[in-house]
């Protein structure tokens, strides 16, 4: 779906750093309590969207327990190419939301078992969402900065993870080539690994995020 998204993006300077630096996608954050929140009714939210699409970034919102038709609503209201559920949604109640769809699958950090994460990832997989794993924030649902155990992510890609998929959680410019290395992952994103301060992007961290993740 993307190489590297960069997410919780907020104004269009943050497009132009993601862009320049040869990131493939953005997230934009529609969960109201969340630092990285844009509020979709704002034109300043559309005209974001309306750039993202000229760098031709693919336009990522991601959601927090909404309904479809929020959704869908807030889909054509700002424009976006991809849905991100990263909240307690079902998969019956997530199934009515129209796609390209992402799901959220919250682990919890240290060493976890190909089980455990095949069997929170498979249902969403069958149900053709592609599925972004994050460490576990709690009520914060997501933008912790905490990471996952990046060996467990790998075992269970060498039984399970054919059908794509991508490595969240924790990552940076200092860490994000030791995890594509060790989980094996062809997709990374990241929200609070390239701010300074927290819920401000930095386009130098951008810059070498996007470096270190290209290898
Ligand atoms: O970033 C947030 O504030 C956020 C809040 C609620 C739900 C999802 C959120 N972010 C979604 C993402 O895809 C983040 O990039 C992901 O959680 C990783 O965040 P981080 O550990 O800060 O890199």
């Amino acid at each position: 779906m993307f190489r590297v998204k960069i997410c919780g993006i907020r104004l269009k300077s943050d497009v132009d750093a993601v862009a320049a630096a040869g990131g493939d996608a953005v997230g934009l954050n529609f969960f109201r309590p969340s630092v990285r929140f844009v509020d979709p009714q704002s034109e300043s939210t559309r005209l974001l969207s309306e750039a993202a699409a000229a760098a031709k970034l693919l336009r990522v919102g991601v959601f927090v327990n909404e309904t479809a038709d929020q959704i869908h609503q807030i889909v054509d209201q700002v424009g976006l190419d991809a849905v991100q559920l990263h909240g307690d949604e079902t998969l019956s109640a997530a199934g009515t939301v129209r796609g390209p769809r992402l799901r959220a699958i919250k682990l919890p950090v240290g060493p976890v078992s190909v089980d455990l994460i095949e069997s929170a990832a498979r249902p969403w997989i069958d149900a053709g969402f592609h599925v972004l794993f994050d460490a576990d924030a709690g009520a914060a649902h997501g933008g912790s900065g905490k990471y996952l155990d990046w060996k467990s992510v790998a075992d269970w890609n060498d039984q399970h993870g054919q059908s794509g998929w991508t490595l969240a959680g924790g990552l940076n410019p200092q860490n994000v080539a030791e995890a594509i290395r060790t989980s094996g992952t062809a997709s990374v994103d990241t929200a609070s690994g390239v701010e300074s301060p927290k819920g401000v992007k930095s386009a130098a961290l951008i810059q070498q995020f996007l470096q270190q993740a290209s290898g």
